[in-house]
């Protein structure tokens, strides 16, 4: 079903996070815990809920079952945004109201190969009747954005794609799909990872396609030799083929955590500039809810860091973004850290650059950042 006026909100999340390292061992890339609040997935969902999107079509290809579950606990039950699970949708909605099916149906299909492959082997969930606009969005993004202005910009424009870019420092811009327009924001180039970058625009992943002149690119692009990917493939095939693509500019905070590095980066500026970047109170409360309004900036044995005041604390904290349910033993000391929800630092310990997964294993970070440093 085509929610707010026909548009279709497309979520990709079927991150692995293999450069996480040990934060990603395990554990879905958008399920991975972030700024003492909520998960990565939390705020392009968060985001569609604040636009007034009523339904979110998740696209993943891995461990749907878990995704499901977590996802209807928080989101489905609690915060009246409805996430469709796609193929496996039905079972969830035969399973009634507040309750998970049992089983999923077995996998049949082949392994999608990219993002465009996603929306190809997805299509019927995609480009359902009515639906005339799709809303990319990823779920590993930090940023709170209403996707209101950015569709009511589209439709006026009738543009074919408007794609969200960003300005960064041009030496970081390697790292992303490079960006140009004309002085009519139209695109003029769109490269994806340049080796000599060209422009310091880069695009922010989430963009506004016609339905019905994506599905024809999809149509024409399918058995070619390419590489299923929307930045690779897709737009590329738009810009050559004439197709009117429009641009628009993401102004506040927005961050790609696509490296262990960098998800230690932003929670370090997190506390180096409490009101920088974006702000503890910005993001979306989905772990622990309860504890939402207790979170300071300072308590005994805390400094400069972002504590919940569940947190039991018989050391020293220094720099560092701690997750409700952690306790901190007699004589630790932790700096420059993340502690996720329920670890446990022993006696002693001295953590310094790392993030403490919540069984307590340490995983340390390297300081300093390289390529990392954009956040
Ligand atoms: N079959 C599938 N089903 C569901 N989800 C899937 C999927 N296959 C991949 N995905 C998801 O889609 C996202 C694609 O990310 P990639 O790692 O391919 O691109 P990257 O983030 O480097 O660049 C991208 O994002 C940066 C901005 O961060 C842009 O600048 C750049 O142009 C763009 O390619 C990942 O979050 C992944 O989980």
């Amino acid at each position: 079903m085509a929610e707010r006026g026909g548009v279709r909100a497309v979520l990709l999340a079927g991150g692995e996070g293999r450069r996480m390292g040990p934060l990603g061992t395990g554990r879905l890339k958008p399920l991975i815990p972030y700024g003492g609040a909520c998960r990565l997935i939390d705020f392009s969902l968060d985001n569609a809920h604040a636009s007034g999107l009523g339904e979110v079509l998740l696209l993943s290809q891995f461990e749907e079952r878990r995704l499901m579950d977590d996802l209807h606990q928080v989101w489905n039950a609690r915060q009246g945004l409805r996430v469709h699970f796609g193929p496996y949708d039905t079972a969830y909605r035969d399973a009634g109201p507040g309750r998970l099916p049992g089983e999923l149906p077995p996998r049949t299909d082949p392994p999608e190969r990219g993002t465009a492959d996603a929306l190809i082997r997805k299509a019927p969930y995609v480009f359902g009747p009515g639906t005339e606009q799709v809303l990319v969005l990823h779920a590993d993004h930090v940023y709170r954005f209403d996707y209101g202005p950015l569709i009511a910009t589209h439709r006026a424009s009738g543009a074919a794609l408007t794609l969200a870019y960003q300005r960064i420092e041009r030496r970081w811009v390697h790292l992303f799909g490079m960006v140009d327009f004309d002085a009519r924001q139209r695109l003029t180039q769109f490269v994806e990872k340049p080796q000599d970058p060209t422009s310091s625009l880069v695009f922010a992943a989430f963009c506004v396609f016609d339905a019905d002149v994506l599905h024809r690119h999809l149509e024409q692009l399918d058995g070619t030799a390419w590489q299923h990917d929307i930045s690779r493939d897709v737009i590329p095939a738009m810009l050559a083929a004439g197709e009117d693509i429009r641009g628009y500019e993401v102004r506040g905070h927005w961050a790609d955590i696509g490296t262990v590095e960098r998800y230690h980066r932003a929670h370090l500026a997190l506390v180096d500039d409490p009101r920088g970047g974006l702000p503890v109170d910005r993001m979306p409360w989905t772990i622990r809810p309860d504890v939402r309004r207790a979170w300071v900036p300072g308590a005994p044995g805390v400094r400069s860091s972002w504590v919940p005041r569940d947190l039991v604390n018989e050391g020293q904290v220094e720099r560092s973004v701690l997750f409700p349910g952690v306790r901190i033993e007699a004589g630790a000391r932790v700096r420059r850290s993340v502690v996720l929800p329920g670890a446990v630092v022993p006696p002693d310990a001295d953590i310094d650059s790392a993030v403490v997964l919540e069984n307590g294993a340490v995983q340390r970070v390297p300081l300093p950042h390289t390529e990392g440093a954009l956040t």
